[in-house]
């Protein structure tokens, strides 16, 4: 069993032994505080600090649990502890129906997603003020019997904050190293690039904002009976998301266990000063320490001690499975089918053998247009297992949007692509990805708090299919080992150049074992010696098994590995064949090379 979970279900037990101790209920009320705080941090980090969606909507779910656990209580007689089921279902209920709505508009992230769920928060509130389930009195408990579950009430609510903060840590703890956190480690750092490369975006979205919901549901429920009065003007405040945010930036929102470190941390001072009759003192003094940690350790109190603990500056935390190289195992010969293995017969249609090989990619009637802009006009296109086809064309003819098209990250205006015989039309970009087909960025287009490691891990995961962050990590750097990058595995994206990034991203379009792989201006920017490579290393990928389309302007790159080319030419089909023949065709010249000659 792993030392993570052991370790908190050990301290969980440990300190469910506090009661025994015979404290005042003082020190019980301390601590429930505490934990209740643990709680409502930890279950806001898990959609918020993994996927980078910042919620301002928490005091809105967690007002749900106090709500539908207080009316049970009072109006139904439910006994307390049936209702905290409730309390999280209503609470997940709410956030799936926002988020099912909200998570489809593009548009709605960063600052517009906190704002619109600090919106939700009011307009529950308000909803709640103006119906019999507050009615504007607030819902009194005092009437309500508290379980007997510890030797006092107060220790009863401790002991009820203690099991939801060690299931919470617990929950979060599993996510973080597993392929759904990963996921969501990936939607963080690029949420178009990670459903390109398999992500299911849309649905881990939603799965982080259920369980978010439903912890901070059940941490309602249990606060409802513990302030045993509730009144909605307390309740739907922006005091609760605020307070969540800054206890999670503060202990290290890419960590399980940052926001219990600054649910600790903060409840702690607050509590000393307001015990010291000293509480807009602290309330300064937390302020200051915020400021000086934002200042100087952005990335929160747990990342900074994780690194002064390595020595290294530059490693991040790692979210994928044991972390990072120590989950990589040695390069294997052959792998298991899934690394990369040479190739046992030559690729099927190499150079010369395409007019019989078997159509992998059909493109018919393909068109884009952007609020006027036609960057495809119903181009025909069809691409040959084994082949590698150029995707040839001046600026702006509509190559790249051909990629981003077929590839999913854009919805075409019309026609139809069939991949191996199947419709792809009308599917995300997350399924396009596993059906084979994968792409690179003319710009990479890394995640860039994970390392070299982690991002073609994901590929492996999500293209891939690897379920285990383990393997994933060993597949990933028999990967690495492949393109050349594996002395960088764990450096991060931005500490490699311009070469080693574009070959970061063939690493990772090759992790997905891509029948296809769409490879945009691979060598752009890249030195004649560093090209050189770069077309060694694409004839090995066409060597092991993967069918190329490849948009390229260095034109010795295309005549040297091209079998045949398409030309664009404002977003229509100009001429294709094989390249020594389309590239002397006068139209050509004119379009395409007329242009290069004259740039
Ligand atoms: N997201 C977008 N919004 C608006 N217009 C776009 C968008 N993407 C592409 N276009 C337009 O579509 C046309 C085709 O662009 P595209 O990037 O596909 O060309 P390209 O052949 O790849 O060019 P280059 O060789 O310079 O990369 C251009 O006129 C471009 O401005």
């Amino acid at each position: 069993m792993k030392r993570t979970p052991v370790a908190i279900l050990a301290a969980g037990v440990a300190l469910a032994f506090l009661p025994q101790l015979g404290l005042p209920a003082f020190y019980d009320a301390f601590l429930y505080l505490v934990l209740h705080w643990v709680v409502l941090a930890t279950s806001w980090n898990i959609l918020s600090g993994y996927s980078g969606y910042f919620s301002f909507g928490h005091g809105a779910f967690f007002g749900a649990g106090i709500y539908t656990s207080a009316n049970l209580m009072s109006r139904f007689d439910w006994p307390f502890l049936w209702t905290l089921p409730v309390a999280a279902l209503v609470a997940a209920v709410l956030g799936v129906a926002l988020g099912a709505v909200v998570f489809r508009v593009k548009g709605v992230r960063g600052e517009l997603f906190a704002l619109l769920t600090l919106a939700i928060t009011f307009v529950i509130g308000t909803i709640v003020v103006n119906t019999p389930l507050d009615g504007g009195n607030g819902v009194s408990l005092a009437a309500v019997a508290v379980p007997k579950i510890g030797p006092t009430a107060s220790s009863t609510f401790y002991l009820l904050a203690l099991a939801a903060a060690v299931a919470t840590l617990l929950i979060a703890w599993g996510i973080q190293v597993s392929k759904f956190g990963a996921g969501l480690f990936a939607i963080h750092d690029d949420e178009d690039a990670a459903e390109v490369m398999g992500v299911p975006t849309f649905r881990y979205k939603l799965m982080a904002l259920a369980i978010s919901c439903a912890l901070a549901g059940v941490a309602g429920g249990i606060h409802a009976l513990f302030l045993s009065y509730v009144t909605a003007g307390e309740v739907f405040t922006i005091t609760v998301p605020l307070t969540v945010v800054l206890m999670s930036v503060l202990g290290g929102t890419r960590h399980w266990a940052g926001p219990a470190i600054g649910a600790v941390a903060i409840t702690g001072l607050l509590y000393s000063f307001t015990a010291a009759d000293h509480a807009v003192a602290g309330k300064a003094l937390i302020g200051a320490i915020l400021i000086a940690a934002i200042l100087f350790m952005p990335d929160g109190i747990l990342m900074r001690v994780q690194r002064l603990w390595r020595r290294s500056p530059a490693l991040p935390a790692l979210p994928l499975g044991a972390g990072g190289a120590e989950g990589a195992g040695p390069l294997q010969a052959h792998g298991d089918g899934t690394g990369p293995v040479p190739s046992p017969q030559p690729a099927p249609g190499g150079r010369g053998s395409q007019a019989q090989a078997e159509v992998l990619l059909r493109v018919q009637g393909l068109s884009k247009s952007f609020k006027g802009v036609r960057a495809l006009a119903g181009v025909n296109v069809e691409v040959r297992r084994g082949e590698i086809l150029g995707l040839l064309g001046p600026n702006g003819s509509g190559k790249s949007t051909f990629i981003n098209v077929v590839s999913g990250h854009y919805t075409p205006t019309g026609g139809s692509i069939w991949f191996e015989g199947r419709s792809l039309d009308g599917l995300p970009a997350h399924r396009i990805a596993g059906s084979g087909i994968a792409r690179t960025y003319q710009i990479p287009r890394p995640f860039g708090h994970l390392s070299v490691l982690q991002n073609v891990a994901i590929a492996t995961m999500f293209g891939g299919a690897v379920g285990d962050p383990a393997t994933a990590n060993r597949l990933a750097m028999q990967w690495l080992e492949f393109t050349g990058l594996q002395d960088k595995a764990m450096a991060r994206p931005d500490d490699l150049n311009l070469h080693q990034r574009k070959f970061l991203e063939l690493a990772r379009a090759l992790a997905s074992r891509p029948r296809l792989v769409m490879l945009d201006e691979v060598l752009c920017g890249l030195t004649p010696s560093e090209i050189d490579e770069a077309v060694a290393l694409i004839r090995r990928i066409r060597e092991q098994g993967s069918t190329i389309v490849f948009v390229e302007h260095v034109m010795r790159a295309v005549m040297a590995l091209t079998d045949r080319i398409v030309v664009f030419n404002h977003g229509e089909l100009l001429a294709e064949g094989g390249v020594r023949d389309v590239m002397q065709r006068p139209e050509v010249m004119s379009a395409y090379l007329g242009q290069v000659a004259h740039a």
